[in-house]
């Protein structure tokens, strides 16, 4: 079973407390959900795990600790903000330069992730001429593709009508129910409600409370 471990996870900008001493155990086949006004450390949480930003403390993937064995999960997913989608190519063709590196998603892998998020894979436009909405949901299959153990995605919902939610949610139930570790951050409660089972709520760069839902 998939488990990332924090123990006294810290971060400093300056003399800016970010992350205040986190432990936590997050355990596969479960939707997290981090909650938290803008700026108390949600995605900075995110970037520690997904191996982005070196922190004190220790994060431990599945027993091993990050900065020893690699620097970046394996097996990892990941909808950062800013994320690069490339403009001059059509959605699919976006995911297919992604999967010359791992070599783990076939044709079919693809089109079913770009189906999934509500894509079509035929679709022969550009990703420039895309709306806001679409490259959200095409960077959300890049996150699932290739179907990682650790899937974590910062804001997924921004963009997304409400359609876009409730396609995502039922995506990120498969994903989980699979066995899946996924962690959402968002500042738009409602959507994380609907999304994952557990909320931790972020204040501070500490987490001060876990709601199961
Ligand atoms: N490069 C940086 N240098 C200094 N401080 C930073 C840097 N990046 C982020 N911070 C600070 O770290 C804190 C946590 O930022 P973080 O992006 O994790 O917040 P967040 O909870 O994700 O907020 P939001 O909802 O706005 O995305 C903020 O106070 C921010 O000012």
């Amino acid at each position: 079973m998939t488990e990332v471990i924090l123990e006294h996870v810290s971060k400093h900008f300056h003399k800016q407390v970010i992350l205040n001493d986190i432990s936590y155990t997050f355990e596969g086949g479960r939707i997290y959900g981090l909650r938290g006004k803008n700026g108390v450390g949600k995605t900075m949480i995110l970037r520690a795990i997904a191996g982005l930003i070196k922190t004190q403390g220790k994060i431990e993937i599945n027993g091993v600790q990050l900065g020893e064995k690699f620097d970046f999960p394996p097996d990892m997913g990941l909808l950062i903000e800013n994320n690069e989608l490339l403009p001059d190519y059509t959605a699919k063709q976006n995911l297919e330069i992604l999967a010359k590196i791992k070599r783990v998603a076939d044709d079919k892998m693809i089109s079913n992730a770009l189906v999934r998020v509500g894509l079509d894979p035929n679709d022969k436009r550009k990703v420039r001429h895309f709306s806001l909405g679409m490259r959200q949901r095409l960077a959300i299959a890049q996150a699932i593709f290739e179907r990682p153990q650790l899937i974590f995605l910062d804001e997924p919902t921004n963009a997304l009508d409400t359609d876009g939610v409730t396609e995502i949610k039922a995506l990120l139930e498969e994903e989980r129910d699979r066995g899946a570790l996924i962690i959402i951050a968002s500042h738009i409660t409602e959507d994380l409600n609907e999304l994952a089972d557990t909320i931790l709520m972020i204040q501070g760069g500490q987490i001060i409370e876990e709601i199961s839902l």
